[in-house]
């Protein structure tokens, strides 16, 4: 329950709009009960003919109760969420930073459908716990008690009948509801998941399932989903619409009540017929003004439900530990060491490496290869402190990574992932995206040197770049990393989709941008690496061979081999 810890928190420190909207609450129902009253009273005094100053009294009476009420019912409305979105931006903002450094481990083992529908609706949900969950019992008991105490100077009976019918609407309805919305509620909630799994699947998914001839068959399943969705919140509508018509049975059986009570007791001399409407009106507005009770238990199981998924969301358990203060130094490229380095994935059956041993001098050159799988990109996510290593320890500068801030690393990096994301907006914006301060003119040559010259500053980018080819992304990627810059380039599989002339013009660009920094770049293909200072071979996770590519030639071992076959491969498609 720690969001719900965190948002009682946040309710307290919006302590003063809570007052105020608690007070225009009881004032507005107050209000609202002697507006009815004195309605009522008026009514049975104008059968005795009273002098007209008595009625002008009553009817200002009257008057100023419905002014008194609207005004302040505004008051608590404005008050009331002027504090919920406060309480709701508190608890976005501490829910973001608690997931930002979970990322990395979350977004790859979770459907994104998924959590992104449930974070996003989970924190809204949190919303009613204040507004509708809360605060209106508060109010409503505070009304109440008004109202009884102001009965009771009529008579003891039919304050008494306020009191249990008070018992009935705040626990006994409550409970009825509660008891039958438990399943219907978790029934809505499994649904509306696998409704928006399956919707994000068919979006990311739409092509291949195209192609695959599926996409009839997902658009039934989805349709399926969407039609028991819409079963499940009809019942769960038409329970929450009984809650409410039990509560209104009750105000009408407590009137009722107030009714009969009221007429025995005038029969027997205990009340003056005069006050007989005015206290039946009086307990029927009272039931209206506590309306709120009968939708309060699906508020509040839903906000506990809400914040415990929330709270399961960044247990603890999942986080990494907290960020250091070392950094790197800002002038100099680093050198890089992984000593006795072994990682497994969570979940994972086997290590994706085991015992790397690398060392890699400031300013040098790396090329990482290796068969696919063989660990070459999980090299490249250690180094960025995405994940840390379950053995053995990587040194940036002689510094053990471990003492470095992640920030730090990431602020000398320019990197190319193997999957970059491309946001929705213009070349422009996906190609700064920090504040590098580069003019256009600046942009457009760097534009130049990943071969997209073609492209313009302004020219419109798709959500996550689907107006781009594979090859034109790789070259947008290289780009934003070239307009970035850093001491440390980190490079994995960045030309894999060019052709080969194209790719050896960038690198040319790219090594002498890149001249004095260190440059670690895994590839498959093995064709210009001659000027590498260092040629790592991976398989299996490990390290099999490493050297220069004379090294590695003159050893004729795994390195040769594939270069063998590559050689093989090129000569035969010649
Ligand atoms: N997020 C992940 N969760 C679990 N296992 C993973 C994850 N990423 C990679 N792996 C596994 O770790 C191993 C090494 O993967 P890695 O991506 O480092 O290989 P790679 O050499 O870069 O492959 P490729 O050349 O195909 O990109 C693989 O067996 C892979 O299945």
């Amino acid at each position: 329950m720690s969001e719900l810890t965190i948002l009682i928190k946040a309710m307290l420190r919006e302590r003063r709009d809570i007052a105020f909207a608690i007070a225009g609450g009881f004032v507005a129902g107050v209000g609202g009960v002697g507006l009815f009253s004195a309605s009522g009273y008026l009514i049975s005094q104008t059968v005795f003919a009273p002098p007209l100053y008595t009625l002008i009294v009553l009817i200002s009476i009257v008057k100023l109760l419905g002014l008194l009420r609207a005004a302040s019912r505004y008051a608590e409305r404005l008050y009331s969420h002027q504090a919920t979105f406060s309480i709701l931006s508190r608890l976005r903002t501490s829910f973001f930073a608690k997931l930002v450094p979970l990322a990395p481990s979350m977004l790859r083992t979770r459907r994104s459908g998924d959590l992104l529908a449930r974070i996003v609706g989970d924190v809204e949900s949190l919303q009613h716990y204040f507004l509708r969950v809360a605060y209106p019992p508060i109010v409503l008991v505070m009304v109440f008690l008004a109202t009884v105490l102001f009965a009771s100077a009529y008579s003891i009976w039919i304050a008494g009948l306020l009191v249990l019918g008070l018992l009935g609407a705040a626990f006994v309805i409550p409970a009825v509801i509660l008891r039958g919305q438990r399943n219907i509620r978790g029934r809505v909630r499994l649904h509306r998941a696998a409704l928006s799994t399956n919707a994000a699947e068919l979006l990311y998914g739409f092509l291949e399932l195209k192609v695959y001839g599926k996409l009839d068959e997902r658009g039934q399943q989805l349709r399926r989903h969407s039609d028991v969705l819409a079963d499940e919140q009809q019942a769960a509508g038409i329970h929450l619409l009984n809650g409410q018509s039990l509560h209104v049975g009750l105000t009408y059986l407590v009137t009722w009540g107030v009714l009969v009570l009221g007429g025995y007791l005038i029969v027997n001399d205990s009340l003056a017929g005069v006050f007989l409407a005015m206290l039946v009106l009086a307990a029927q507005t009272v039931f209206e003004e506590a309306g709120a009770m009968a939708t309060l238990p699906s508020y509040k199981q839903d906000s506990e439900h809400a914040a415990s998924r929330l709270a399961e969301t960044v247990q603890p358990g999942e986080a990494l530990p907290p960020q250091p203060e070392g950094s790197l130094s800002d002038d100099a490229p680093p050198s890089v060491e992984l000593n006795g380095v072994s990682f497994q994935y969570a979940d994972e059956w086997r290590p994706a490496l085991r015992d790397i041993h690398i060392r890699m001098a400031a300013g040098s050159k790396t090329a990482i290869v290796g068969a696919s799988g063989s660990g070459k990109t999980t090299v490249l996510e250690l180094l960025l402190k995405l994940y840390a290593p379950a053995q053995g320890q990587i040194r940036m500068n002689d510094k053990p990574l471990n003492e470095l801030h992640e920030s730090s690393i990431w602020k000398h990096a320019a990197v190319v992932l193997q999957q970059g994301h491309f946001f929705r907006g213009t070349i422009r914006d996906n190609l700064l995206l920090d504040e590098a301060g580069l003019s256009e003119e600046e942009l457009q040559v760097i534009l130049g040197q990943a071969e997209l010259s073609y492209k313009k500053l302004d020219d419109e980018v798709y959500e996550r770049g689907e107006n781009l080819s594979d090859g034109e992304k790789q070259r947008l990627a290289l780009a934003r990393a070239m307009a970035k810059g850093g001491r440390l380039w980190l490079l994995d599989e960045p030309t894999s989709s060019l052709d080969a002339i194209t790719e050896q013009r960038i690198y040319r660009r790219l090594f002498k941008l890149a001249a004095n920094d260190t440059l670690i770049l895994v590839s498959h293909r093995l064709t210009g690496l001659e000027s590498m200072d260092q040629i790592i071979v991976m398989d299996h996770g490990t390290v099999v061979e490493a050297g220069t590519y004379e090294e590695l030639m003159d050893k004729r071992g795994y390195f040769y081999e594939m270069k063998e076959i590559e050689r093989q491969l090129i000569g035969e498609a010649g």
